[in-house]
């Protein structure tokens, strides 16, 4: 499906069923996402929101439906020079002994081309210093704080410069200040079109950039719309801000509305 008659949505996912561990973790799951859109993904823990994005980026199998992104079907010709991706959590750089500054630069490959672009180095600096480490950038990330290291993460993908920015609990374990100089970068990226669609615990920092939230339960689209509101509970220290109703069972077959959304 296109925009128009030109442009093709950033993300169009149709269908989505993934099974891990002999378990169905996401359930006929669609998502469309307008090009500029800023999209949270929520939900309680273990609803499925990792999984999703990383189905949408092909990094777990689908056992049926479709993704393709800025109208590419995923596989070779997927455009992912156009995409940033931040996992939720360091899988390999503990063990690395590359610095910073090295780690931001990979960022700049992709297939074909094996030496970063041009204006690499000042890319990469100019990426470390929008997550505040401009200062480390001779440091091992494997000698890094978690918090750090996330950061590195972040100006990897923003290095790229990317179209498309997904970003998955990207401020956990980051401290207030650092949070809201990336919020700040993420609105720049915004207003110059940059999609994102970002997985949040609560919609915290981020609040005031979010047009749309999908709410996942039990592997399925349970809210697609405005993003939830607060309430006043949710000022207690201990609340679950992004959670589905309390219901021990999955919801039978379509979408059931039970977050919190106050007109
Ligand atoms: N590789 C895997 N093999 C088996 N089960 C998996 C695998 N990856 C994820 N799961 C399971 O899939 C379910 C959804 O996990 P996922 O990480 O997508 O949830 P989430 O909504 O992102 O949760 P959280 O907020 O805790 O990160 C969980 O029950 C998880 O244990």
């Amino acid at each position: 499906m296109t925009l128009g008659t030109t442009t093709p949505l950033a993300v169009e996912a149709t269908g989505l069923d993934v099974t891990l561990g002999g378990r169905r973790i996401l359930a006929g799951v669609d998502l469309a996402v307008e090009p500029g859109q800023v999209l949270a993904l929520l939900g309680a823990n273990g609803s499925g929101k990792s999984t999703l994005v990383r189905a949408l980026l092909g990094v777990v199998p689908t056992s049926a439906g479709s993704v393709r992104l800025f109208g590419a079907p995923l596989g070779p010709s997927a455009p992912w020079h156009r995409v940033g991706y931040v996992p939720q959590r360091m899988p390999a750089a503990s063990g690395m002994p590359a610095t910073a500054l090295e780690v931001v630069t990979s960022g700049l490959l992709h297939r074909r081309r094996v030496r970063p672009a041009h204006g690499g180095r000042r890319r990469a600096l100019a990426a470390l210093e929008s997550v505040g480490l401009a200062d480390r950038a001779h440091r091992r990330v494997q000698e890094m704080s978690g918090g750090q290291q996330q950061r590195v993460l972040i100006a990897r993908a923003l290095v790229r410069d990317p179209d498309l920015l997904v970003l998955d609990e990207p401020t956990s374990g980051i401290d207030i200040p650092t949070q809201a100089t990336f919020v700040d970068t993420v609105a720049r990226l915004h207003a110059a079109g940059t999609t994102v669609v970002v997985i949040l615990h609560e919609l915290g920092p981020f609040a005031g950039l979010i047009q749309r939230a999908v709410v996942l339960r039990h592997g399925r689209v349970a809210h697609d719309g405005p993003p939830p509101a607060a309430r006043p509970e949710h000022a207690h220290a201990d609340h679950d801000h992004t959670h589905a109703h309390p219901d021990p069972e999955p919801p039978p077959t379509g979408p059931t509305i039970t977050v919190e959304v106050t007109p």
